[in-house]
């Protein structure tokens, strides 16, 4: 029969006939060495209570409230207890916090965002890492159990000891992972987790254990000692491993105090308190990962109602007069207005579109605001009375990407070009507007939006310790790449980007440019219906970003399209089929590279370098340079007084010139002066014969001292450059 616990404070009720009460057991136990109890103990051999009468009508037998008060050194036995569920328990408790700990590294490193925005789902993402976490904790803690056995601990040298104590720790394992893994989720930085997490988490364990066995202990608290081992069982995995060891490891050492028994069977560890505990172990499984969920959710910038109204409408956004922009230009408001029809009557915009199609991407209204924390670092760096300061890093964009396209987001340092990537892949939260990829939301219906994506974000999410082949062999197989044409598709990246010689090394030897190859390649690999680069060719060698820019321009066609962030002008000309400058958050323009070139470009650019004066000096004949230093001396004291006569001659030269261009060119704006070059704005309808202008150019290169001159058509640098000076104005107004 099961022993008795103390914490019960089990008493047993006996006829004076010697028969049992109904509610005996069979029990096999001996008289008390020790008890507070003046009644009489029945003992036993061989596993028979021996029944002892009195002259009470009803023997109140009370075997023994706590092991304590069993032995004549009970400090012996508590220390003894105490100390090897504090270790085990520990070591119990570190394995769990140990390997959570490899969660945020995911995170710090974004590796989990961005397997998320290639199409693994949080879910699965979430089931793999608890399936792998469980698998290598039960080896552990197998391995644990056999030292144990190993080192011939006498309260775990009896099988039932072993594999109850085997039994809880399997049940404890994955409460441990899904509790400590949620835990985790409290840092963004593997180093504070690593030194912080697993103080906290033994304590949160221990603190409650010495609580209930110091009430345990005292023998008069027991039932207290029990109520708090249920409440702590039930809410904190955490304790568990302690209990646990305590809990087992009593049972033999009651057994063997009491000399109760001469050999323990399994039936005598179901006690009450390790039956709370398997009991508490399955409660935390589901309660402990339904928490994970949110703190998933939460952490990736979402909103536990999205968790439970999977189906519920998109925020409203405001209306499109509302989000009209301070300073955009008509495109941007057509955009606008485009993207509020599509949303508001797909079929029938669709119909209207000049297109004729779904755009793949839709953008709508969004906007981002940063908080005056997340801006200071702390919440203390701005006075109280100061009314709280927000940083809107994106602006009313409303903006859709056609299927074909490669639409280019241009802007300066800080213009919300990451940002706006950042909600669109889930990083961040946006404050107001919607998204969808694919026809899919990526609020309400993430994971279907992240299976049409591939992403190459600013920073390279890569792990440390896993080769280049592998990475991309796990993100082709993510997007459904299999057999051959997985070997084939990772070559042809591996050779197009001259990554082969490092397709085996860890990523951790590799340099920044590989890196980014290789971060590049994942986002293409597989053939995701939309792509996001966001400085894609940032620290490439030339030829590779050829071969990245002969990729994408061969990739965006039929159904796909892509969106690109980039600082080079070169990079957005060669690929984007329609670019949107983006200044402080609000975009300022959009279309294509021509028609901004024509729109903001001042239609050519006149650029004249006059020959300096030293320089014509130089080309003075030998015979009459200075031959001796004397010479040199008379000449220098010469220039001296002929410095004025100089500056004279430039301003002549310089004032010739401009003549010149006004004559050629009347239209024609002076943008920069500066010592010998000039450069000219030359309104297009200004040139009417380009052969006329060369033929007139070249003449004056040789009557007016011009070095060299180049006269083009205006660039998409020359414009970005104009929205760059109307940023500056505005930050000045402000
Ligand atoms: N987490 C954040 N907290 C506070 N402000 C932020 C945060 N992230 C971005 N910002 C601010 O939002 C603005 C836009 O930043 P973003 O990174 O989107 O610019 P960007 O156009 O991508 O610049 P870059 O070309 O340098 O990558 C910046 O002023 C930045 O300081």
């Amino acid at each position: 029969g099961p022993l008795p616990t103390s914490n019960a404070q089990s008493t047993f009720d006996y006829q004076d006939d010697g028969t049992e009460a109904e509610n005996v057991d069979d029990l096999a136990f001996q008289p008390l060495p020790s008890s507070t109890s003046s009644s009489t103990t029945s003992s036993s051999s061989g596993g028979t209570p021996d029944r002892s009468t009195s002259s009470d009508s009803m023997l109140r037998i009370e075997l023994w409230s706590h092991p304590f008060q069993q032995t004549a050194q009970p400090q012996e036995f508590n220390i003894g207890t105490f100390s090897s569920a504090l270790f085990v328990g520990m070591i119990f408790v570190l394995i769990p916090v140990s390997l959570a700990v490899d969660m945020v590294y995911d995170r710090e490193m974004k590796a989990k965002n961005q397997l998320r925005v290639n199409g693994l789902s949080s879910s699965l993402y979430l089931s793999a890492y608890f399936i792998v976490l469980s698998g290598l904790m039960l080896v552990i803690c197998a391995a644990l159990l056999g030292l144990v056995f190993l080192f011939d601990i006498p309260s775990f040298r009896q099988p039932p000891a072993l594999i109850t104590l085997g039994v809880l720790v399997f049940l404890y394992s994955p409460a441990g992972i899904l509790c400590s893994t949620c835990f985790s989720y409290f840092f963004d930085r593997t180093d504070s987790a690593q030194s912080i997490l697993p103080n906290i988490l033994t304590f949160v364990g221990l603190i409650p254990f010495i609580l209930v066995v110091f009430l345990d202990m005292l023998g008069i608290e027991v039932k207290a000692a029990l109520a708090l081992h249920y409440v702590f069982s039930l809410i904190n995995p955490m304790y568990i491993p302690y209990a646990t060891v305590y809990f087992v490891d009593r049972v033999y050492i009651a057994c063997r105090l009491s000399s109760a028994c001469a050999e323990l069977s399994m039936a005598h560890y179901m006690t009450e308190e390790v039956i709370v505990m398997a009991c508490g172990c399955l409660l935390h499984i589901p309660i402990w990962a339904f928490c994970l969920r949110v703190s998933d959710v939460m952490k990736s910038g979402g909103r536990m109602r999205d968790l439970f109204h999977r189906s519920a409408s998109e925020e409203d956004v405001m209306t499109e007069e509302q989000c009209t922009g301070e300073y955009e230009d008509e495109d941007v408001r057509h955009e606008r207005s485009r993207v509020f029809r599509l949303t508001s009557n797909p079929q029938q915009s669709q119909q209207d579109d000049t297109t004729g199609t779904q755009p793949v991407v839709l953008v709508k209204s969004l906007r981002k605001e940063f908080s005056q924390e997340s801006l200071c670092g702390n919440c203390c760096c701005c006075a109280d009375d100061e009314p709280p300061r927000k940083k809107i890093s994106v602006r009313s964009l409303s903006i859709a990407v056609d299927a074909g396209e490669v639409l280019g987001l241009l802007g300066h340092n800080g213009a919300g070009k990451t940002t706006t990537m950042k909600i669109m892949t889930g990083e961040t939260a946006p404050t107001r507007g919607t998204v969808r990829v694919a026809g899919h939301s990526i609020t309400i219906n993430q994971d279907d939006a992240f299976k049409t994506l591939g992403y190459c974000p600013q920073h390279d999410a890569l792990w440390k310790n896993v080769t280049v082949r592998e990475h991309l062999e796990l993100y082709a197989r993510i997007r459904g790449v299999r057999g051959k044409d997985l070997n084939r598709l990772i070559s042809t990246y591996l050779t197009g980007l001259h990554i082969n010689e490092h397709a085996n090394k860890q990523t951790q030897h590799c340099s920044g440019g590989t890196r980014r190859k290789l971060s590049y390649a994942m986002a293409m690999v597989g053939a995701p219906k939309v792509v996001l680069l966001d400085e894609p060719s940032t620290g490439m060698d030339p030829k590779s970003k050829r071969f990245l820019w002969d990729t994408i321009l061969a990739s965006f066609h039929g159904k796909r399209c892509a969106m690109l962030t980039t600082h080079s002008m070169e990079e957005a000309d060669a690929l984007c089929s329609r670019v949107g400058i983006m200044v402080k958050g609000e975009l300022r323009c959009l279309g294509s590279t021509q028609h901004l070139k024509n729109l903001y470009g001042a239609g050519y650019t006149l650029e004249i370098k006059l020959k300096h004066i030293e320089n014509i000096y130089s080309e003075t004949p030998i015979e009459s340079q200075p031959s001796s230093s004397q010479e040199q001396l008379q000449l220098d004291q010469s220039t001296d007084h002929i410095a004025p006569v100089i500056s004279n001659c430039i301003d002549n030269r310089s004032m010739a010139l401009r003549n010149f261009v006004t004559d050629l060119f009347p239209s024609a704006t002076l943008e920069e002066s500066f010592a010998d070059r000039l450069v000219y704005s030359v309104p297009q309808q200004a040139v009417s014969s380009l052969a006329e202008c060369f033929s007139r150019l070249e003449k004056a290169k040789i009557e007016l001292d011009i070095e060299e001159y180049s006269f083009s058509q205006t660039t998409l640098e020359q414009v970005f450059l104009k929205f760059a000076h109307y940023d500056e104005e505005t930050s000045s107004v402000q």
